[in-house]
């Protein structure tokens, strides 16, 4: 496969992921990239997903401009209990046992909009939206980041489409029906969550315990992710090798077929079961866009029937997809009884 054919780069070698044409007719071709790509490392890309280049770029401009406001501004947005808003600097640690204060990157968490008087607002990670032109009196938001919301709520329900057209290639290539996942106790009314990350300029430095983002992986069904031209993104595929040897993930820029300009590919990732992966600063600023799509809260995430036989039993007990997301969560970010000490 692609990913046999790592090209050295300054030292570290880069990873030739698959690339999942969601355009293509060929259906088996698909499933068949995807299965090798899962079998590998659990990342591949996905081109032709759809997702105008104008509007990827408008999502890119307006996280420019949300990290621009002075901090003071934005942590007037600083995440709530649902994990919605504004998480600052080192907010996340992601592999607290390597690194010395937690991740060099700031980050904006947008979810499904539940307005108070659902019920589903009592779940947890479901709730309203934080949004910078809203609920700040201080700073006229609305002129300063005109159209933010509108470009993020496009941007979120587009983006679960991709994911969810991602989800039933992945069902084929598990031997599953093509709408497995779409079942109502599955992605009936799943957890989509926007999250728009900036990593400042730093150098990371591994033997001090110094990254953009510790190792991880990541918490759900599958996770989309766009990024800029820096690279930054590193994967490992076998954790247990010592010394863990690392290969970057480049960002890729796709060619359609109808049109000329050059579309932002999606790397995708295989959420909990991914390879573990991790952002390693260059010294240049770096914006992401990552897009995690977990199951409903009461969904039962167990091995699925073609994965397991007598000789190969489930590895993992199941378990809801709330109590896992919770478990994940809480241990990866900063309570926020840190901030309300520090007055925010
Ligand atoms: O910014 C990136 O390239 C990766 C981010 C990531 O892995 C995450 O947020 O889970
Ligand atoms: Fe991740």
């Amino acid at each position: 496969m692609d990913g046999a054919n790592a090209v050295e780069a300054a030292g570290v070698s880069t990873s030739a992921l698959n690339r999942i044409d969601l355009s293509s007719s060929d259906i088996r071709q698909s499933v068949s990239l995807l299965k090798q790509a899962c079998l590998d490392s659990g990342f591949f890309y996905v081109i032709n997903h759809g997702i105008g280049q104008d509007l990827m770029e408008e999502v890119f401009a307006q996280s420019r401009r949300f990290f621009g406001l002075p901090l003071s501004e934005k942590m007037k947005l600083l995440r709530n209990e649902k994990h919605r808003g504004y998480t600052p600097l080192f907010d996340e640690v992601l592999d607290a046992a390597n690194q010395i204060q937690g991740d060099y990157k700031e980050g904006y968490y947008i979810g499904t909009e539940v307005p108070e008087d659902d019920p589903d607002v009592q779940k947890p990670h479901f709730g309203p939206n934080l949004w910078p032109s809203e609920g700040n009196q201080l700073l006229n938001m609305i002129s300063i980041l005109p159209r933010w919301r509108q470009t993020m709520e496009i941007f979120h329900s587009q983006a679960l489409n991709v994911a969810k057209v991602v989800a039933r290639i992945i069902a084929l290539a598990l031997d599953l029906e093509a709408d497995f996942f779409d079942k109502p106790e599955i992605l009936g009314k799943p957890i989509p969550i926007l999250r728009l990350l900036h990593y400042e300029g730093l150098i990371s430095d591994p033997s001090k315990g110094i990254y953009g983002a510790g190792a991880h992986s990541d918490f759900g069904f599958l996770t989309l992710l766009a990024t800029d031209d820096v690279p930054g993104l590193q994967i490992c595929k076998n954790k247990d090798a010592k010394p863990q040897a690392w290969e970057y993930v480049q960002p890729l820029k796709g060619k359609s077929p109808t049109e000329l300009e050059r579309k932002i590919a999606f790397i995708v990732n295989l959420g909990d079961m991914s390879t573990l992966h991790r952002v390693i600063g260059n010294g240049q600023e770096r914006y992401s866009i990552a897009f995690f799509l977990e199951p409903n809260h009461e969904c039962l995430v167990e091995c699925l029937p073609t994965c397991m036989s007598e000789e190969n039993p489930p590895r993992f007990p199941p378990i809801l997809c709330q109590t896992y997301l919770a478990q994940r969560y809480g241990d990866t970010h900063a309570d926020l009884d840190v901030y309300r000490k520090e007055g925010v």
